[in-house]
């Protein structure tokens, strides 16, 4: 991981009030430059944004983590609310801003690139803009391209990144000299779990430099995995590509014998993905995530369960994410552990594995004629331009990460917390995962949906409460579910706040 640079560990700034009142608030330049000038935003002199009532957001505004309350408890974590300030820490003329890409692909990553070009120029003004190739390695070692809104007019169309990315390669020491040898005071980071790790070190060194440098963070992934926000960008496309994967094996299924289709999708920790493809196509009669083990031999197990369907519907469909299974998998493929070029460990194949155990356990012990199909439409579900609704969760995220940066704040990602856009202190997204609550309402729903085992015991159910109870992704699993609820349905405000 090449992990280097000064590690002081990260500032937490937290304010405390009445009635349990905690806000979990993020750094700002002058915390470590006091005398730092400000200016007013130029903002109130656009246009665009003239007819705007109280177009700046109130300094006092937080959002609060947990939206269901009770009467005598405490009001809990907040986090600043994000949009334009009154006052802004850079002049226009003076910004020179990079944008970086960093992990894996998820749709909508040309969508925020894009939106930070044109949002910096449209909003601030400003117009020099450099793209950072090929993740972080590219701050030492890759080309650079100047980015402005004519060239970046038409990249939301398009799956991918513009910019390139890669795993490994986070050499703070190395990025800090190239960001300070260039000149660039705001650096936009967009990335995964790990990228976010690697934003942190970074806004870490700068500081302990004394630079007037925001770092900034934008998070992705397609898996839904990073903790506290309501949900990553395209991973709602993600669901939608997913549908058409489902909908070709159950295709193929009900025109066979005993046909079996069987379908990969992504989610290394988090079963996400395939718990909405699922909820969303009604064809899935098993949903398997890494969150919830599962075994196949024996009363209440896998193969039961696809014989009973067989015989009562002559085929199934099964969905299951690449993480699920892996003890058991690894139980019965002997190989060494590998690690991708971050340190990610490399998975082992579960839909392979899985395919030709079932094929395994009816063709020779059952004696039963099946046809199993296999889709792994894996990379399909995430090289694809953003769906319109992630268009605009991207354009709301880039502009929540300009206006912060551009008020002075620093060392945060930019987020959705109970549908309103926040600044999320570094340390808070990267030290827990968002993983699907298995005694939660919503895999409850699942299980109720497809009918499946649910592959624990009383001794089992009672252990995962206990983890969830103490567990920090309860919170948020509570608040995904009422995001996605039904009685928010009709109230469409939470799925595009204004900033203000
Ligand atoms: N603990 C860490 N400290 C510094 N840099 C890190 C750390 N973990 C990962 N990185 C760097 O962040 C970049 C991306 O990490 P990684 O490949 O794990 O993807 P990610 O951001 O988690 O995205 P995703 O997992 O969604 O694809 C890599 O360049 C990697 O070197
Ligand atoms: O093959 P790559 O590009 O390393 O990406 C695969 C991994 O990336 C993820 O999509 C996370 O971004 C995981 O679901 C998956 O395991
Ligand atoms: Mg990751």
């Amino acid at each position: 991981m090449g992990e280097t640079g000064s590690v002081r560990g990260p500032i937490r700034k937290i304010v405390e009030g009445p009635a349990g009142y905690v806000l979990e608030d993020v750094p700002h330049l002058t915390d470590y430059i006091p005398d730092l000038p400000n200016f007013p935003n130029p903002l109130q002199d656009n246009p665009a944004y003239s007819a705007v009532k109280q177009y700046f957001v109130n300094q006092d505004d937080t959002v609060p983590q947990k939206v269901v309350v009770h009467k005598a408890g405490p009001r809990g974590t907040h986090f600043r609310r994000a949009g334009p300030r009154q006052w802004v820490y850079f002049e226009s003329d003076d910004v020179h801003a990079c944008i970086v890409t960093c992990g894996g692909l998820c749709p909508g990553l040309n969508t925020v690139i894009r939106e930070i070009v044109c949002g910096l120029s449209h909003m601030y003004s400003v117009n020099k803009v450099l793209g950072i190739q090929g993740g972080y390695k590219g701050f030492y070692a890759r080309n650079t391209i100047p980015m402005t809104p004519k060239s970046v007019n038409d990249i939301h169309k398009r799956g991918g990144t513009v910019l390139g990315t890669s795993r490994g390669g986070h050499d703070t020491i190395k990025i800090v000299d190239s960001i300070e040898d260039r000149g660039i005071n705001q650096v936009y980071i967009i990335g995964g779990d790990g990228t976010q790790k690697g934003a942190s070190a970074i806004f870490e060194e700068v500081q302990r430099r004394d630079l007037a440098v925001a770092v900034v963070g934008i998070p992705k992934t397609i898996d839904n995995d990073i903790a506290v926000i309501d949900k990553s960008f395209g991973f709602d496309t993600a669901v939608e590509e997913a549908q058409r994967a489902i909908n070709a094996a159950h295709v193929e299924a009900g025109s066979a014998e005993n046909g079996i289709g069987l379908v990969k999708l992504m989610g290394r920790y988090s079963g996400f993905i395939a718990m909405y493809a699922t909820l969303a196509s009604r064809d899935v009669d098993c949903c398997l995530i890494p969150e919830s083990p599962f075994y196949l031999e024996g009363s209440g197990g896998l193969f039961e369960h696809v014989e009973k369907r067989l015989k009562e519907n002559g085929h199934m469909v099964i969905v299951v994410a690449e993480g699920a299974g892996q003890d058991l998998i690894a139980g019965s493929i002997k190989e060494k552990d590998i690690e991708d070029a971050s340190g990610n460990k490399l998975l082992l194949d579960v839909g392979l594995w899985l395919s030709q155990k079932i094929k395994d356990h009816f063709t020779t012990k059952r004696n039963m004629v099946i046809t199993l199909k296999y889709i792994d439409p894996t990379y399909m579900i995430r090289a694809i331009p953003s769906i319109a609704s992630d268009n605009v969760y991207c354009t709301l995220l880039a502009h929540s990460a300009i206006h912060g940066a551009m008020a002075g704040y620093t060392g945060f990602t930019v987020g959705l917390v109970n549908g309103r856009h926040t600044y999320i202190p570094f340390y808070r997204v990267t030290e827990s995962r968002n993983k699907v609550v298995i005694t939660d309402r919503m895999w409850a729903r699942l299980l109720s949906s497809t009918n499946q085992p649910s592959f624990l015991s009383p001794k089992d159910i009672e252990e995962a409460k206990k983890i969830t109870n103490n567990s920090p992704s309860n919170i948020n699993e509570d608040k995904y579910e009422d995001f996605h609820s039904p009685g928010r349905a009709n109230d469409t405000t939470h799925l595009y706040p204004a900033l203000l």
